[in-house]
Parts: structure tokens; sequence; C-alpha cells
């Protein structure tokens, strides 16, 4: 099958290079296109691109000149993914899907729109439908077939995994209290958290986080509007959600102690809901596309683990892992969740996104 031809905005940040090492000798996927900002465009890639990922840039990244983010430039893409920082996206993206271009956004500014589906490929993929009914009705209509698919915050994406299937086994969830311990690769690289900082240190604070995890959820958890072109979010007096999040010295991977209570009076066993994460399997799994996890969630049963450096790449860091998983005395069930904010959390749910539509024919 011919590869599908992609494109990264934002190629210099820290998602941006992400996308880079995903899509290097990735099966599926030809990487034509690099943007970022006029600071680096025109720059042979090597020299716009403070590099500051454990991989070597890809050899034949490394000559490719970075252009501006105009979807001029990148009309000989089949799909965008964009890590454009987010005072500059909304504009930016917004042009590129008015052009006619498909782009699945790490960044914010869209998430909050009903038409846009706000997607964590491991746990609503059937949110892509009302992308789907859009390129669809464009195909019959002659139409822009242009569309913006974001993908949620990096701490609600492992915040949702395991509740999701615990929600379609057990029912919806009335209460949800998460504490997070985020890494330092969640703050982006310009200027990021300076090491004076966080060494020896956590910051009990991330700027608009909390809200982010409180609101994406219940779009995350809601569902497709009857006409199928809108997300419907859980309203807020169904369920309550509280975040508190913080900042410390890991370089990859979001940690978050999570307390929840079912809406049903009758609640599953602490070894059924261990049972329910275990068995369950995503459909990219299921569809078979490349970057799919074996195991969508990992159960650990050792006291001290999920750990961020043992325990984020499980799955190339496409799966969640779960430990802990105990009664709770004030809500009903607590666990720690840990997941790799720079791929799950971000550029990797962009190409498993990618890799969806691919296999259902809508790039
Ligand atoms: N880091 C993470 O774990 C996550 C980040 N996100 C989101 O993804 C986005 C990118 O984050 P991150 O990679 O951390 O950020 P970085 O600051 O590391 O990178 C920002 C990118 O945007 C480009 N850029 C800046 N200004 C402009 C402009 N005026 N026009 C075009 N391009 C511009 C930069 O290019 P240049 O080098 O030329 O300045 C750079 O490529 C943000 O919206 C962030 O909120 C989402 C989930 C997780
Ligand atoms: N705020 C997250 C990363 C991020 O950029 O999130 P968002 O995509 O919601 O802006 C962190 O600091 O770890």
């Amino acid at each position: 099958m011919a590869k599908t031809r992609a494109g990264v905005l934002g190629a210099t940040g820290s998602v941006g290079q992400r996308f880079i090492l995903l899509l290097s000798n990735h099966p599926d996927f030809e990487l034509v296109k690099l943007g970022a900002s006029s600071r680096s465009a025109g720059k042979k890639y090597k020299d716009a691109c403070n590099w500051k990922q454990t991989e070597v840039i890809p050899e034949y990244v490394e000559n490719l000149v970075v252009v501006e983010c105009k979807s001029e430039f990148f009309q000989d893409c089949d799909i965008v993914f964009s890590g454009l920082d987010a005072d500059y996206a909304g504009e930016i993206e917004k042009e590129f899907s008015e052009n006619g271009l498909g782009v699945i956004s790490n960044a914010k500014n869209y998430r909050q729109e009903p038409e846009v589906p706000l997607v964590v490929p491991i746990i609503n993929p059937e949110h892509l439908a009302i992308v789907e009914n859009k390129i669809n009705k464009a195909k019959k209509e002659g139409t822009n077939k242009g569309f913006i698919i974001c993908i949620s915050n990096c701490s609600t994406a492992g915040l949702v995994a395991p509740l999701k299937p615990l929600v379609d086994t057990f029912g919806p969830l009335k209460y949800l209290i998460t504490t997070t311990l985020q890494a330092v690769s969640g703050a982006g690289f310009s200027p990021g958290v300076g090491s004076m900082d966080i060494l020896d240190n956590v910051i009990p604070y991330i700027g608009g986080e909390e809200e982010k995890m409180e609101w994406e959820t219940k779009k995350i958890l809601g569902s497709i509007s009857a006409d199928g072109l809108s997300i419907e979010n859980i309203p807020d007096s169904e369920l309550k959600v509280s975040a508190s999040c913080n900042r410390v010295a890991v370089i990859d991977g979001h940690t978050e102690c999570v307390s929840f209570s079912f809406k049903s009076e009758k609640k599953p066993s602490v070894d059924e809901i261990k049972q329910c994460l275990r068995d369950y399997k995503c459909e990219a799994t299921l569809l078979g596309v490349t970057s799919a996890p074996k195991q969508t969630i990992h159960v650990l049963e050792q006291n001290d683990r999920p750990q961020p450096r043992l325990d984020r790449n499980r799955d190339a860091g496409y799966a969640v892992s779960v430990g802990r998983v105990r009664e709770d005395t004030v809500l009903d069930f607590k666990m720690v969740v840990l997941s790799h904010n720079t791929i799950i959390g971000a550029a990797g749910s962009g190409i498993l996104i990618a890799e969806i539509l691919k296999a259902k024919n809508l790039i």
C-alpha cells in the first residue's frame, strides 16, 4: 500500500521532535514537510532545531529545509500533525483545515469545540466518526474535506485510559479525584522548566492543567450526538472531577494518583476491576494497526509500581500502566496510573489516530 505523506507543524519543539522520531521508518507514513516559526523557516532541520531526544535525528530529516506553517507549502501532504505552540496553533490550524488539509493537533485551541473530536485513540476512537461523517459528506458534495482532530491534554489521556473500560463495564462514575506528578518534558522546550526551578523540588502548579483535566474528561467520556456531528459532554451534574497538578523532576512519564466512585450502589471487587483493565483491548489493537499496543493497560502487582523510569516505555509508550489498585476509605477505589506524556499523551496518540484513519481509508 502507498505510504501516506505526512507533515509536522511545530517540528522543532518537544512534541514535534517526538512526531519526527515516530514517523521516521514508519511503514505507513512518509515524512515530507516540516514547519516551524519564521525563526526556523529556511534553515536545515538540524540547524533550526535544538534536538533533545535520546535517539539521534533520523538522517534523512537532518537536511530537510523547514518551511513556514502556511497551508500552501503542505498541499502535498495527506495528513498534517501539529505540535504548535498554542499561542499560534489556533490561526494556523484553522487556515490549514479551511484549505482542505486534515490536521491532528496536540494544541489545546480547538478541544472545546463540540464538532472537533477530542481523542485518546486507545480509549475513544469512536469519536472519530464525526470526522468520518464530515469527510464522506465532503466527498459526496465536493466541498472542503479539511478537518481538525484534537489529541487530549497529556495528563487527561493517562487519567481516562483505565476509567473508560471501567465505565463501559461497571457503569458511570460519580466522583473522580486525581493528583498528578508530571514530567518536565510536558512543559516543552521554549522556555520549558528551568533546572534551578525543578531540581531538588516539586512545583505544585501547572497553569490551566487542572481545569483542562476536569473538563476534557467529560468530553472524552461523552457521547456522539444523534446527528453524528458533535460530542455531548457528560453533564457537570453527573460527574464531579477534581484535579491537583504538580511538576516533578522526571524527564518523561506522568504519574497520577486517582480515586473514584461509581454511581451505582453495586460495586465491583478490586479483582474484578483489575481483570476488566487486563481484558481491555483497544480498537487500534483489534484493527491491527502498526503502533497499537499489544496490551492496552498493564496492571502491575508490585507495591512500588508503576514508576516512570521503569514503566513508561511499555508497548513503546502506547500503553498505560496501572498499579496499587485498592479500596479507598473515602471514595470507592484508588490506583496509580502512569502514561508516557509525549507518546500516548501527545505525538504517539496523533500517529495512532492517523493509523486508524488510514485503516478506515479516510486518509
Ligand atoms: N510537551 C508535551 O508533553 C505536550 C505538549 N502539548 C502541546 O503541544 C504543543 C507543543 O508543545 P511543545 O512541543 O511542548 O512546545 P515547544 O515550545 O517545545 O515547541 C513549540 C513549537 O511551535 C513552534 N512555533 C512557535 N511559534 C511559532 C509561530 N509563530 N509560528 C509557527 N510555529 C511556531 C516552534 O518553532 P520554533 O522552534 O521555530 O520557535 C516549535 O516548533 C503545545 O500546544 C502544547 O501545549 C500537548 C500534550 C503534551
Ligand atoms: N500541560 C502539560 C502539557 C501540555 O502542553 O498540555 P496541553 O496539551 O493540554 O496544553 C504538561 O505540562 O505536562
